[in-house]
C-alpha cells in the first residue's frame, strides 16, 4: 500500500520534476549540488522556523526542499551520471534532514513543556533512523530491504500533517501524529528485520556455516 502510494505519487511528480531537472542541468548545476542544497533548505525550514514554533512556515519550507530529493536522482539519470557517491550522499543527507526535522519538533515541544510529545519525537527520531539503518545494513550484506509501511515519504507526510494542523491551532494534532508515527516506525523496523531474516535463511539456512 505504501509502495503503491509512493510509486503513483512519484509518477505524478515526474511531469513537474523532469523539465526542472533538464533546466538545472543546462545551467550547469550538478545532482550533488542539488542534494546538498535541498538538505540545507530542510535545515533552514526545520531549525530556523519549526524549532521556533513557526510550524506552518517550517512545514512548507521543509516540504519544498524535501521534494528536491526527487530532482537529484532524476538529474543524475538524465545525464547518464548516477554515481555510487551520489547514492551515498543522497541517503546520508536524508538522515541529516530527518534528524533536523525531528530534533526541531522535539526542541519546540520541550519549550512548550510538552514532555510526552518530546518523548514521542525522540522515539520517532530513533525508530526512523533504525528503519533506514536496517535497510542500509541489509544492502551492505548483499540483500534487499524495500519493504515497510512507514518509509521516508510516509514519515515526512505524517509529521507534516501533524505540524501544519497544530500550527493552525488544532493543538493536539502534532502529538497524536508523533505517537502514531512512533508506532508505525517501530512496526516498520520489525517488518524490515523479518524480511531480512527470511532472505538470510534462504541464503544460509540455520545450522549451515
Ligand atoms: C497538510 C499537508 C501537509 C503536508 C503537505 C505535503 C505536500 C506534499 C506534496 C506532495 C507529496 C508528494 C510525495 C512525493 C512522493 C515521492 C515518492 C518517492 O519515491 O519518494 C522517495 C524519494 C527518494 O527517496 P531516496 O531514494 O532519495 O531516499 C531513500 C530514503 O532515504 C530511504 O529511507 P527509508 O525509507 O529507508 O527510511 C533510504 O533507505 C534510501 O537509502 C534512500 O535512497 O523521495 C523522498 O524521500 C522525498 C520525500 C518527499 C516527501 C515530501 C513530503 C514532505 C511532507 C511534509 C514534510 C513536512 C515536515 C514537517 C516539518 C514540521 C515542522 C518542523
Ligand atoms: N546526487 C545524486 C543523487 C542521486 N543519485 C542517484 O539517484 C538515486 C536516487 O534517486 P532519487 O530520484 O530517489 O533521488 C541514487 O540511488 C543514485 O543512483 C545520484 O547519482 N547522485
Ligand atoms: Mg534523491
Ligand atoms: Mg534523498
Amino acid at each position: 500500500m505504501a509502495k503503491i502510494f509512493q510509486v503513483s505519487a512519484r509518477a505524478g511528480m515526474t511531469r513537474v520534476v523532469e523539465p526542472i531537472a533538464r533546466a538545472l542541468l543546462r545551467a550547469g548545476v550538478t545532482p550533488n549540488a542539488v542534494t546538498v542544497a535541498g538538505t540545507v533548505g530542510v535545515l533552514v525550514g526545520a531549525l530556523g522556523f519549526g524549532a521556533r514554533g513557526h510550524l506552518v512556515a517550517g512545514a512548507l519550507i521543509v516540504t519544498l526542499f524535501a521534494l528536491t530529493d526527487l530532482l537529484d536522482g532524476t538529474m543524475a539519470r538524465m545525464s547518464g551520471g548516477s554515481t555510487r557517491f551520489g547514492a551515498f550522499l543522497d541517503s546520508s543527507m536524508d538522515r541529516v534532514a530527518d534528524s533536523a526535522v525531528f530534533g526541531a519538533v522535539a526542541y519546540w515541544l520541550a519549550t512548550q513543556g510538552n514532555y510526552s510529545g518530546v518523548a514521542a519525537a525522540l522515539v520517532c527520531l530513533a525508530a526512523g533512523s533504525l528503519v533506514s539503518y536496517v535497510k542500509a545494513r541489509a544492502e551492505g550484506l548483499g540483500m534487499t530491504c524495500n519493504v515497510g509501511i512507514a518509509e521516508r515519504t510516509e514519515r515526512l507526510l505524517i509529521i507534516g500533517v501533524g505540524g501544519i494542523l497544530t500550527g493552525l491551532n488544532v493543538k493536539p494534532a502534532l502529538e497524536i501524529a508523533l505517537w502514531l508515527l512512533a508506532a508505525v516506525s517501530i512496526f516498520t523496523v520489525g517488518q524490515r528485520m523479518a524480511h531480512v531474516h527470511r532472505q538470510a535463511q534462504q541464503l544460509q539456512p540455520d545450522g549451515q556455516a
